[in-house]
């Protein structure tokens, strides 16, 4: 199988401070990877040192095969960096921007000008690009940040978090750019610590907690292997049903209840027939796939949205 990416064993410590007590994940070649992990994980510094910007303490990063920590310059070629914070001259228009951010890739003239129109028009910013950036929205200006890591057509984009903080629409653009990098075969790591997003845009996952990987895997197999399912119940007023006899865990959840079980038929049955006993009817009862938020939960016994 190819690789765009295989870290292994990264370890890295700001002073006292393990942030990294050995990563190890791989990156197939073409598909969107989803780095997913609470604020203070460790995602930043590992893409940080994927992009060659900080180098690790020990462990391995190839891109593409290139041995990312001997040959940086090399690395820095196929990749495309999209930093969390932004990195841009807010007193400039976006063109003059990515001008300045050709240059450093090398791209010069009539080749700069004709890929600063093209990357402007995939991030949705043409008749904006002669404006300052001091006149642009956070989302747009995080859409000049993506446009400048395209520039030189990087076969690797590493994006870190970047729909935080941003305006729907931005965000709305920010995902469709990805998907239709990815269909024209360009290799995404995508870091967030939204769940959802993970869920609708990557095929393979790895979890990301207190500096170490705790889950990899595709999508599909982390929610079948660590997902749980449930059936969520809601009735038609106020008196609540007697779920005691209900095989399963049951606790309020929202406007009604919900109930972690192994056998999802069984259970709602016995939700129905609770109900009709406690003389309540039954306004919604569903099946409530896994997700990565019950992943998570059974990993570390912590809710990613609290940790
Ligand atoms: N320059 C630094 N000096 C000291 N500690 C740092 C530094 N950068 C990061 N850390 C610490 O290293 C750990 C990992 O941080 P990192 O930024 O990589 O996590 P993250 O998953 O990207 O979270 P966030 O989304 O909040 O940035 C955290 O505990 C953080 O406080």
């Amino acid at each position: 199988m190819e690789y765009a990416l295989q870290v292994s064993q990264l370890q890295k410590s700001y002073g006292q401070k393990t942030a990294l007590h050995g990563i190890s994940f791989q990156v197939r070649t073409g598909t969107c990877f989803g780095l997913l992990g609470p604020n203070g994980a460790g995602k930043s510094t590992t893409m940080k040192i994927l992009a060659g910007i900080l180098a690790p303490d020990s462990g391995s990063v190839h891109v593409f095969g290139i041995d990312a920590v001997q040959r940086a310059g090399d690395v820095r070629k196929v990749i495309g960096y999209v930093p969390q914070n932004i990195t841009l001259y807010e007193k400039l228009s976006a063109y003059d921007n990515l001008i300045f951010f050709g240059e450093m890739y090398g791209l010069q003239g009539a080749t700069l000008k004709q890929r600063i129109s093209e990357v402007l028009e995939q991030v949705g910013l043409q008749d904006r690009a002669r404006d300052a950036l001091s006149t642009f929205s956070g989302g747009m200006m995080r859409r000049v940040n993506m446009a400048a890591a395209l520039l030189h057509r990087p076969k690797l984009i590493i994006l870190d978090e970047p729909t935080v903080g941003i305006d729907p629409q931005s965000r709305n653009h920010i995902f469709e750019m990805i998907r239709q990098l990815n269909q024209e075969g360009v290799t995404i790591l995508y870091s967030t610590h939204y769940m959802e997003e993970v869920e609708v845009m990557c095929e393979d996952v790895a979890i990301i907690d207190h500096g170490s990987v705790i889950a990899n895997g595709s999508l599909h197999e982390l929610l079948a292997q660590y997902g749980t399912q449930s059936v969520y119940v809601e009735t038609d007023g106020a008196a609540a049903p007697d779920l005691a006899s209900v095989p399963g865990t049951s606790a309020p959840h929202g406007s009604g209840w919900k109930i972690e079980t192994d056998d999802v038929l069984r259970t709602m049955r016995s939700v129905s027939d609770a109900c009709l006993q406690s003389h309540c009817a039954v306004a919604r009862l569903e099946v409530v796939r896994p997700s990565l938020e019950t992943v998570f939960l059974n990993l570390t016994g912590t809710s990613l949205r609290d940790a």
